[in-house]
């Protein structure tokens, strides 16, 4: 996260890290006590090995009550995912068992209704990914508040010219945006996550590309397909 700040210990319990050998790879988020969401193209450089997911944590090295790293048991990139565009670039995890659910580990509910939020809406995203455009990786969860562009705003051709489908949405980046490492966080507005964090262009803090998100309700019925399958 460029240009935010460290989030409020603990007040966002459904923030996951997915993690290989002890590294922070991507954000994600609990949907379900055995389900976590997060971003197709996390997989990219994993070399097919499955990560760990971290929940409960603020830090990503301290101790802390509730914090607890999970094995997981699938992970299920949406069908169309790829990696030339950042369409379809959602990932399901079924973790190892179920989550002990606590003040510092919760569901967050994800918007199911396919309205577009609201241009202008200001919603919060969250994450452990870099802090400065050198790199620097925070231990701390970290946060910032962005207002949603239009889509038409984020298609103009000195933007993202066109590529921004109506599966996905877009923040202001003027400064304060998402950067590696946050891909896979939720987008959230109104206390409901609207939207997933994309890599899209790869750049951060520039203007002229705003941060782009997959989202989540044109993919409600794929989520509960895939969690209904794999239950029990
Ligand atoms: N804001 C949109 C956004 C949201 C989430 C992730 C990113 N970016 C990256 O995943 C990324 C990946 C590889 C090299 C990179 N270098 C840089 C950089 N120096 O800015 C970013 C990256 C950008």
């Amino acid at each position: 996260i460029l240009g935010g700040r460290e989030a409020r210990p603990h007040l966002r319990p459904h923030m996951a890290s997915l993690q290989l050998d002890g590294e922070h790879i991507c954000g994600g988020f609990l949907i379900a006590e055995q389900w976590v969401l997060s971003a197709a193209h996390c997989t990219e450089e994993t070399d097919g090995k499955l990560f760990q997911v971290l929940l409960g944590a603020h830090s990503l090295t301290e101790p802390e009550p509730h914090k607890r790293l999970y094995r997981v048991r699938a992970q299920i990139p949406h069908p169309g995912s790829n990696v030339y565009n950042n369409e379809d670039d959602l990932l399901l995890l079924q973790l190892e068992e179920k989550a002990e659910l606590n003040e510092h580990v919760q569901v967050l509910p994800f918007q199911r209704e396919q309205r577009d939020v609201a241009a202008g809406t200001v919603c919060e995203v969250a994450g452990w990914g870099t802090v400065t455009h050198s790199g620097r990786r925070p231990d701390r969860l970290q946060q910032v508040e962005r207002p949603v562009l239009s889509r038409d705003e984020c298609n103009h051709r000195t933007r993202h010219d066109h590529s921004i489908t109506p599966n996905m949405m877009c923040t202001d980046s003027r400064k304060r945006d998402t950067c590696k490492g946050d891909s896979g966080g939720p987008l959230v507005c109104n206390g409901v996550a609207e939207a997933v964090v994309t890599a899209g262009s790869r750049v951060c803090g520039n203007y002229k590309k705003p941060g782009i998100y997959t989202r989540i309700a044109p993919y409600a019925a794929w989520i509960d397909r895939v969690m209904g399958a794999l239950s029990g």
